[in-house]
């Protein structure tokens, strides 16, 4: 076995001499023969031992146990230890996610802090060949999209990385080393479900497979590398072209070009879906969740009627309009509830908003202007006061200066790509039949604009406190 891994750690450049490698021991049989295998290259490779161990506190007595037994192997084999108690449930009460996600979170949130904390190259942990065949086959099953080829090798973590230097053999090669070496360990007897599901893999599965390659996991292996080296150049080529495709791009909200997706090669656009949902902040578990969508969302890009929205599972919508189509991850409510306005606008007089203000005054000729946004003029006799400021509602429409016909204010914003977080705070001015007159920066109607030059004018004048206006006009 210590040759494979030998020579696995060097394939793959996993470890270089001097590093400081931290172990994630949970004090299992393959953590522990890492801790034993690593401390026999402390010396041949000048590494810097430090083990970890994160105690769930998840199995009673048996979690403080595996955490005693941790500390003193740690204290035998003359390796320094990190302990912590994670807050699993506090974690599990606060984001409302199943255990397992919640253990994973809380451990790798630790393992993140220590690298920090060591100044550490690497962080080991014991995943190995079955691991692997479980994860791959697994998920060939349920369906995992861009997760078939498993478990990587190495990704970042931290500011370091993170290795799997066991992935090349089998788990009975770690207890057969075990064995030889007389490595004591802890024996997990929890009951959680994805070990119920990995179970019957490994029951059931598993034992088929060797008995037709003794070696399969090493073919696995080598086809999880293949699918990752791919997987990673055609993510690069989807990176290069989606910088064509998006057209605007805000922390909350992506606007990309519709023909332009559609355009790149199916499995770039696969990958494009992804990247784009990772540049909104969607963290990796949901866009996993996600990717189940993706077809729907294409869908939506290819039918034939050229408008139509999606609100995806979570705060997340995509939204169609003809060859745009909007990406955004939802409001803040409590933010944008400060931002409503139902008020009648005086004229002269001001309406003052969170994000802003708009103002009405009366003027004898066409001077307004100089310095505003936007200068509306109007006969204010032939405007039904009073005026009034408000935001959006549910179905308003708007018929635009120069056409006929009505046009959903909903289409405008689309058009206009205002991102939908702000939608709900956009001013939108309307006269006494509650008719929208003006929608700052989006449309204004005829009664805008169809005045003679020197009459007494109307001038509204609008100022945002953001940049979105700016963007927009
Ligand atoms: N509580 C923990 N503290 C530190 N590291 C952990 C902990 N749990 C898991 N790990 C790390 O993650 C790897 C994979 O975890 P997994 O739960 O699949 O293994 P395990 O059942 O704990 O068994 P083993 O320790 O034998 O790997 C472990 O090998 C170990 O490196």
């Amino acid at each position: 076995m210590k040759r494979t891994v030998d020579q696995f750690i060097q394939r793959h450049r996993l470890i270089q001499e001097g590093n400081t490698v931290l172990i994630a021991v949970s004090g299992g049989p393959d953590s522990i023969a890492l801790l034993h295998y690593l401390l026999e290259k402390r010396r041949v490779w000048n590494l810097r031992l430090v083990a970890l161990h994160g105690e769930h506190g998840l199995r009673g007595s048996d979690s403080v146990e595996d955490m005693t037994f941790v500390k003193a192997m740690c204290v035998e084999f003359g390796i320094e230890c990190v302990t912590e108690k994670l807050n699993v449930k506090n974690y599990i009460d606060e984001h409302s996610c199943s255990v397992q996600e919640a253990a994973r979170e809380c451990r790798y949130y630790f393992f993140e802090r220590m690298i920090a904390r060591f100044k550490a190259d690497v962080l080991a942990t014991g995943h190995h060949g079955d691991d692997q065949i479980e994860t791959m086959v697994m998920r060939q099953v349920r369906g995992a999209g861009s997760g078939l080829g498993g478990i990587p090798v190495t990704r970042s973590l931290g500011g370091g990385k993170l290795i799997r230097p066991f992935l090349n053999v089998s788990k009975d090669d770690i207890l057969l080393y075990c064995e030889e070496n007389g490595i004591p360990y802890r024996t997990d007897h929890s009951n959680e479900e994805d070990k119920y599901t990995r179970n019957r893999f490994r029951k059931q599965v598993l034992p088929f497979f060797k008995e037709e390659n003794p070696n399969v996991h090493q073919r696995f292996q080598s086809q999880s590398e293949w699918l990752h080296e791919d997987d990673s150049y055609l993510t690069g080529l989807a990176e290069e072209k989606l910088s064509g495709v998006i057209t605007e791009r805000t922390k909350k909200s992506i606007m990309i070009s519709v023909k332009a997706f559609l355009d790149m090669p199916i499995p770039l656009q696969r990958r494009a879906f992804h990247l784009i949902l990772n540049y909104l902040s969607i963290d990796n578990i949901r866009v996993q969740a996600l990717s189940i969508h993706r077809k729907v969302f294409i869908d939506l890009l290819v039918q034939a009627n050229p408008s139509g929205h999606l609100d995806f599972p979570g705060d997340l919508f995509v939204e169609r309009s003809y060859d745009v189509c909007l990406f955004s991850t939802e409001r803040d409510t409590k933010e944008t509830e400060g931002d409503k306005v139902d008020e009648q606008l005086p004229v002269p007089g001001m309406v003052t908003f969170k994000r802003g203000k708009i103002k009405a005054s009366v003027q004898e000729n066409d001077r307004a202007g100089s310095g505003s946004l936007w200068v509306f003029k109007s006969d204010p006799g032939h405007l039904p006061l009073p005026l009034t400021v408000r935001t959006r509602k549910n179905g308003d429409r708007v018929v635009p200066k120069g056409m006929t016909g009505t046009k959903k204010l909903k289409d405008l914003f689309i058009n206009k790509k205002v991102p939908r977080h702000l939608r709900d705070s956009w001013p939108v001015v309307t006269d006494r039949e509650d008719r929208i007159i003006w929608v700052p920066g989006i449309v204004h109607t005829e009664t805008g604009s169809a005045l003679p030059k020197k009459d007494k004018m109307l001038y509204l004048e609008c100022e945002l406190d953001d940049d979105s206006f700016r963007e927009v006009t």
